[in-house]
């Protein structure tokens, strides 16, 4: 009593489960995981079927990538808002991120990497398909384990084969100062699941819990990463499970690199929640909807007002 406790994310390990194997860990990590995303939106993964050398490979590639001239990265474009190259505004000065879209597919790194160097960087390709592929089989544990808990995994293939991954890779500058600058906004993520990675060692996560307070992400292991819930799987999941507004805060001298794998439902594809989660005492939250248009909207002025942009899209 007394004493404040201090805030911390909860921690979760995954190490020695996988997709596959029936591990007898499988349900305790289960319980762990619902509780967590209905309490918090997120917790920290300790995940080791990363390997370390792959979190370096991927600082040292990103380096050179965000060296370019801003002229080169801008040649990385797509049709799908913020999914390209995305820098330069006034309101967050210190961030740059590059998406790759199919980021676990080999040729379509390859393609991006030929339009960024001509003369060729393979290591480029490989390290960003390796890493995509290897931490997605955390976002498919966890919503593997999402859907047995609400006892819908009925759907699970549907489910899955309903997103493609989009790897968003970021560079925060150094401000330069001891005051905290803004990195990136408060916001909470659009898409279902977010699996996010520090790998330089600099701080700047900031996650807020229900009742407004601030959590800085520590990781406690090399092997963390922190497995965040998208508007998508809120809605989908008839808001079982929360999706926490996060931010990133810079201070000191050194930059600060990240990176994040996104599960993305695909254009096209109805979001809509099982008939299973709806019922009298839990009323549709949520109108179907399309991702991509869900997107457009999040992007226009209008929505940049709202503090629940998901809600004012397509709340029932
Ligand atoms: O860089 C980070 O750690 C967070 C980035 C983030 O929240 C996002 O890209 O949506
Ligand atoms: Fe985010």
């Amino acid at each position: 009593m007394g004493s404040e406790t201090i805030l911390k994310l909860p921690v979760i390990d995954f190490n020695s489960l996988d997709l596959e194997s029936k591990n007898p860990k499988w349900e305790e990590v289960k319980s762990q995981v619902f509780k967590a995303l209905e309490e918090c939106g997120c917790f920290e993964a300790l995940f080791d079927k990363v390997p370390l050398e792959i979190r370096k490979s991927l600082f040292v590639v990103l380096k050179e990538l965000f060296d370019l001239p801003l002229q080169t990265k801008l040649r990385n474009l797509s049709k799908k808002p913020f999914h390209g190259y995305v820098g330069q505004y006034p309101q967050v000065p210190l961030y740059e991120s590059m998406g790759i879209d199919d980021a676990n597919v080999l040729e379509t790194v390859e393609s991006l990497e030929t339009i960024l160097w001509p003369e060729r960087f393979p290591s480029f390709s490989k390290t960003i398909q390796a890493f995509s592929e290897q931490l997605s089989e955390l976002d498919q544990i966890v919503r593997k384990m999402v859907l047995e808990s609400l006892g819908v995994e009925k759907y699970l293939d549907e489910h899955m084969n309903s997103t493609n991954y989009l790897l968003r890779v970021m560079k925060y500058s150094a401000p330069q100062t001891e005051d905290a600058k803004i990195g990136i906004s408060s916001h909470t993520d659009k898409n279902i699941v977010t699996t996010l990675c520090q790998l330089n060692g600099i701080s700047g996560l900031d996650v807020e819990t229900k009742d407004g307070k601030w959590i800085t992400y520590q990781p406690s292991s090399p092997h963390s990463f922190v497995v965040m819930i998208g508007d998508s799987f809120l809605a989908w999941s008839n808001g079982r499970l929360y999706s926490a507004f996060h931010r990133v805060m810079m201070t000191g001298n050194e930059a600060r690199y990240s990176a994040g794998l996104f599960s993305i439902p695909k254009g096209g594809y109805m979001i809509k929640a099982p008939e299973e989660l709806v019922d009298e005492e839990h009323p549709l939250l949520y109108k179907p909807f399309d991702h991509v248009e869900f997107l457009k909207y999040y992007y226009t002025e209008e929505a940049q007002r709202q503090k629940y942009a998901l809600k004012a899209y397509c709340g029932v």
